[in-house]
């Protein structure tokens, strides 16, 4: 399944030039393909085979779509990623992680409900796409600050430095060499 799921990704994969010679990626084709959106979900869960995660997590918006896939097919449940200031504040007390630099050389902050992680955990992080790490690397902090056991990271593309994919254990379906 996963060659022919590769391939799908691929095809459905567009670069849109946005003038000035820059590029920026448009995933939808990937949502809106049914056979991507039906084995995603396995192929990430495949990436980690054995590692039985209670929880995934993701961060808004594009892993609120690929994060309950990827729980469902690990029969997990999902948790909830916010960035700060990106909409009204969340009630419930929340545990908070900075991001001092992401892709687009931005700071953040990435929270999540505080209730929803405990030390029985084993959390997998899942997103589109890691590019410097960034992100992923803040949710490892924000998942073992709450105690919990933090697994790795399952992108669809992973484009991060060897060394830093090997550092916080992040396994994709395709490089950024692949598109
Ligand atoms: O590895 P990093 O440098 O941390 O970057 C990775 C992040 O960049 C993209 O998110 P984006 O900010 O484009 O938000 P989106 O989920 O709304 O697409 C992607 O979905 C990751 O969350």
């Amino acid at each position: 399944m996963l060659p022919d799921l590769r391939e799908r990704l691929q095809a459905t994969f567009r670069w849109t030039d946005v003038g000035d010679d820059l590029l920026v990626s448009d995933r939808s084709g990937w949502w809106r393909d049914p056979i991507v959106l039906g084995s995603v979900g396995a192929g990430l869960a495949g990436l980690f085979p054995g590692a039985a995660p209670t929880v995934v997590v993701s961060p808004e918006v594009t892993g609120f779509l690929l994060g309950p896939l990827v729980a469902v097919a690990c029969d997990a449940g999902f948790v909830e990623v916010y960035r700060a200031g990106a909409r009204r504040p969340t009630a419930e007390p929340m545990i908070w992680a900075d991001v001092p630099a992401d892709h687009r050389g931005d700071a953040q902050r990435l929270g999540a409900r505080r209730a929803l992680l405990t030390s029985d955990d084993r959390v997998l992080v899942v997103d589109d796409w890691a590019s410097t790490g960034a992100q992923i690397r803040a949710l490892a902090r924000l998942i073992t600050t709450a105690g919990a056991t933090y697994l790795g990271g399952a992108v669809i593309v992973d484009e991060c430095p060897a060394a830093v994919s090997a550092e916080l254990t992040v396994r994709g379906l395709l490089t950024g060499a692949d598109l």
